[in-house]
């Protein structure tokens, strides 16, 4: 970070301790936006010439590549390049509150995925935004910042398949990236769980008064219905509700571009590219040898660059299968079909699974009084700008078809939105998840006089698998991506239970007093049947799945997958997979913070591989 950045961020730091006077509080978000605004330190664009060479070229800079580049540079005997599509992240990246505001943009990917008929019938034409960060930090840049590392069972699980991912080892990197700035969860019995010194600041701000009191009403209610309340989602005991820690501190986002390239950004031997668009690997087809890349810079000219030892690709979930697949690795009659000489045939873009989420609402209050969260929201720059809840719970350990565990099936964050704000609304119901007209419509009509409590609803263990197939040989043109939500009866019927468990909010206690009720939204595809009924929850939860942006699995690690535990791709030397595309499984919620372990672990093994290591357990 810069020395003004590196000022402000020491008066912020005094300033947050300090009393919430609104003078206080306001000199704070003022501080935040210059903050945000002054020069973030962003490591020098390496300019990139044909047939330059490195040890390791690292494709990706986002939530684990930039780590992973960051840690392998840390090794001065070895020279780096990171290569990334996008450039620096904006201001509004940095600002917390503005997480929302760059999709869509050159920031974003801004892919398309489908359904399958008889789903998503209320999604404009029945496809799913499937927003991707573009920039330095990749999704971490641009993603809701909720922290959440996953359930102990889901890595046990993964080591079935891929030895050395087990709980016990990735608590190790959890440790590692972490640098928890919450100091109740330092004093408390789960403190050994977590780790204050790593680069990725982790906190629970302060909340404005307003908040407080939703977050409250909401939480005696999930009590009520049965959802505990715990002290927080990543300790001891996992499964309930509390609000959120988020991957933002001192009114910074805290991506991995924040967190592992800034610190990084004069280290002589790593080498940035920016704007730089790799098209595929290089690969020697006599030796299975991959010996470097094919990269198009921003003015479309396609340059070659090589290796003395690995490429790793950390493009993620969408890209990475992708630029295997361009380069002959993937299932071989998908390749030949498009000109593709296959090199190894591996099952490439299969195996994709995402996190479904379904809205569950809530018509509350009547009346203006609540324009005041708009207030406050407006004031929030430094924060997550609404109320906000996050949960974890089980129906029962065996619902049909699941394998009895005792993780969480379900998540659900919920939050509040004051009556009046149905501009808001609407805009959000089009713009960020894609609904089709008459839906958000329908919500926005109901919010111009009544407040929404507002629940999404997460599928967290889906037994559905999609796929990420190439539309062309061409490396301009988006993949072809299916999200294969509900392929597996089972996965409708579980989400369906667990919404109809949510619909007993309605009956607590608070929510009695208050008048809430349960809206009638129009949802296309399901109007025809009796509303309320259970053919009609069954039918609204296939119309309204969308997606949580948390794409995993499409070069899962395991025999029969594409990369060995040590994320060596199958049948072809020198050449590495670090992202969110290994997880076999996906993991108990969102994905940013176990991207980034993948990444600091894959530098573990990338330089106990090579003898590079200074401690090597790996
Ligand atoms: C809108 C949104 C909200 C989310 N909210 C949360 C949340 O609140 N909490 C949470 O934990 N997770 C959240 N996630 C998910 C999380 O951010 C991702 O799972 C995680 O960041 C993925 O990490 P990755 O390293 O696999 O890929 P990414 O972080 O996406 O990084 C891939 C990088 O590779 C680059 N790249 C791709 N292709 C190429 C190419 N051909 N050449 C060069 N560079 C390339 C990309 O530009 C990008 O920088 C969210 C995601 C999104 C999109």
């Amino acid at each position: 970070m810069s020395s003004v950045g590196a000022t402000v961020n020491a008066l912020f730091g005094r300033l947050s301790t300090a009393s919430s006077t609104p003078l206080v509080k306001w000199m704070l978000q003022m501080l935040a936006l210059s903050h945000a605004l002054a020069p973030a330190g962003w490591p020098a664009a390496y300019k990139l010439k044909d047939g330059d060479r490195f040890d390791f070229i690292v494709v990706g800079a986002g939530a684990a590549g930039a780590a992973l580049a960051a840690r392998l540079s840390e090794q001065p005997r070895c020279s780096v390049l990171l290569l990334e599509a996008g450039a620096d992240p904006p201001p509004a990246s940095v600002i917390p509150s503005m997480f929302g505001v760059l999709g869509h943009t050159k920031y974003d990917w801004d892919y398309l995925a489908a359904l399958d008929e008889g789903t998503g019938m209320s999604k404009e034409n029945r496809s799913i935004f499937m927003t991707r960060g573009k920039m330095l930090g990749g999704s971490s840049s641009l993603n809701y910042l909720m922290y959440s590392r996953g359930d102990p069972d889901d890595f046990d699980e993964w080591a079935e398949r891929a030895p050395g991912w087990d709980w016990n080892t990735v608590l190790h990197y959890y440790k590692k990236l972490e640098g928890m700035q919450d100091p109740v969860v330092m004093r408390s019995k789960g403190a050994f769980l977590h780790s204050k010194d790593g680069p990725v600041k982790i906190s629970r701000p302060k909340q404005n008064r307003f908040f407080r009191e939703v977050n409250e009403r909401l939480m005696d209610s999930l009590e009520e219905l049965g959802v505990p309340r715990v002290l927080e989602n990543n300790g001891m005991d996992r499964l309930g509700v509390s609000p959120p820690h988020y991957f933002f501190h001192n009114g910074r986002r805290s991506s991995t571009a924040e967190a592992y390239l800034v610190p990084a950004a004069k280290r002589p031997n790593l080498f940035v590219a920016k704007n730089a668009h790799v098209n595929r690997v290089l690969i020697d087809r006599y030796t299975n040898q991959a010996f470097g890349v094919e990269v198009r810079l921003k003015n479309n000219k396609n340059i070659f660059v090589h290796t003395n030892k690995e490429v790793i690709l950390s493009g993620g979930a969408i890209n990475t299968p992708k630029i295997l697949m361009l380069s002959g690795i993937g299932p071989e009659f998908e390749l030949d079909e498009l000109g593709i000489d296959a090199i190894v045939d591996l099952p490439v873009g299969k195996n994709l699974q995402e996190h479904a989420v379904v809205p569950v609402m809530f018509a509350g209050q009547q009346g203006l009084q609540s324009a005041v969260q708009y207030l406050y929201t407006a004031a929030e720059l430094d924060a997550f700008p609404a109320p906000m809840q996050f949960g974890l719970f089980n129906l029962n350990h065996s619902m049909p078809g699941f394998p009895n565990t005792s993780r969480p099936m379900f998540q659900f964050f919920s939050t509040y939105i004051g009556a009046g704000a149905s501009l808001f609304s609407y805009v959000g119901c089009r713009a960020v998840v894609n609904f089709e007209d008459e839906f958000c419509t329908s919500v926005a009509t109901l919010n111009a006089m009544k407040d929404i409590n507002l629940i999404a609803l997460i599928l967290l263990h889906p037994l559905s698998r999609g796929e990420v197939k190439l539309r062309s040989s061409n490396p301009a043109d988006d993949p072809i991506i299916n999200l294969g939500f509900f392929r597996r009866k089972e996965d409708l019927d579980a989400l369906t239970e667990a919404y109809k468990y949510m619909l007993g909010l309605a009956k607590t206690s608070r929510f009695r007093q208050e008048g809430v009720r349960v809206p009638r939204l129009r949802v296309k595809g399901c109007d025809n049947l009796k509303w309320g009924s259970d053919r009609y929850w069954e039918c609204f939860v296939r119309s309204t799945a969308g997606s949580m942006f948390h794409p995993v699995g499409t070069c899962p690690m395991g025999r029969d997958g594409v990369v060995d535990e040590r994320l060596r791709v199958h049948g072809v030397s020198g050449l590495r997979v670090a992202d969110a595309s290994v997880m076999p499984t996906i993991t108990s919620g969102n994905t940013n913070a176990p991207c980034i372990m993948i990444g600091e672990r894959a530098a573990d093994l990338i330089k106990s591989d090579h003898g590079l290591s200074d401690n090597d357990n790996t």
